[in-house]
């Protein structure tokens, strides 16, 4: 019974990070003069939705909200906002800021995203973003991407594909991956909302540039997140990877994926908010 209430508790204690983390990234990030706002997916979404749907109409009216995925596109209609498509967004055009959460983030502001096989359209939204946004709650801070989050680099792929590409992960390191099964109830792999699987592939600790300056990637001969997200992108048959990655928080017309600011809910009721190192 005792363990049963602390797993509550720890659970209320998640969600109320989460809200508290998305509350105060609405607050910072969402300027009323503001007219395009990417939504990403998940659970911690929810609560960036009910704080925009909180400013009222007389601000929301005039923004129009372009969603991540099927889950995004509900959430946005259910309160009242305007839903947009990214495929509608002028040549030339971005949107003025998106907000979205994440499974693990590093030191460096790199993301591991995709636990709910949502993180192409999400890529495609960050990337359109002049300002992209990560609330999250305290459980995925992390110094490096695969130290807490242990199911695996989410990867895209077309399912034919799937048995090569399982391949080439095994021969780059990955330990175990594997082709994600589909939720109770549904036979077979898990379908994204663009038809493709999704193959989760777990690799040690992902290093930054600064372990390389120490020397330590030498010695572990293991991946920094550039070179495996370079890498992975390259295998035949992977459409995207649930690495956002990059050199800086800019969002520029190369497509930047790494969140000008990532906000963490704490366990203590404050929030931390953490930007990209210089
Ligand atoms: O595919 C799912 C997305 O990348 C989510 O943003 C990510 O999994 C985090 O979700 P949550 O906020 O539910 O932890």
């Amino acid at each position: 019974m005792a363990t049963s209430t602390t797993v509550e508790e720890q659970a209320r204690l998640v969600e109320s990070s989460k809200r508290l983390a998305a509350f105060q990234a609405v607050k910072d990030y969402l300027l009323p003069e503001y007219t395009r706002i990417g939504i990403g997916s998940g659970s911690t979404v929810v609560y960036v939705v009910e704080a925009i749907a909180g400013l009222g109409s007389a601000v929301t009216s005039k923004m129009a909200f372009y969603p991540t995925g099927s889950q995004s596109e509900e959430l946005i209609e259910a309160a009242g906002l305007n839903l947009q498509s990214i495929s509608k967004l002028p040549a030339g055009q971005q949107l003025d800021v998106a907000f979205d959460g994440a499974d693990e983030v590093d030191d460096d502001l790199n993301l591991i995203k995709g636990g709910g096989a949502c993180l192409w359209q999400e890529k495609i939204v960050a990337a359109s973003a002049k300002q992209f946004v990560c609330v999250a709650d305290f459980r995925k801070l992390s110094p490096r991407l695969g130290t807490a989050w242990k199911k695996g680099i989410p990867i895209e792929v077309l399912p034919m594909a799937a048995p090569r590409v399982l391949d080439e992960l095994l021969r780059m390191g990955a330990q175990k991956p594997r082709i994600r099964p589909g939720l109770p109830g549904k036979a077979g792999a898990i379908v994204t909302d663009n038809g493709m699987w999704i193959i989760d592939a777990p690799f040690a600790p992902l290093l930054l540039p600064k372990d390389i300056e120490t020397g330590s990637a030498l010695v572990t001969g293991m991946w920094t997140v550039d070179a495996l997200a370079d890498a992975l992108i390259k295998i035949p048959g992977v459409a995207e990877i649930g690495l956002f990655y990059g050199k800086n928080g800019l969002q520029v017309a190369s497509g930047a994926q790494k969140p000008v600011a990532a906000y963490f809910g704490l366990a203590d009721g404050t929030v931390e908010v953490k930007t990209p190192p210089s």
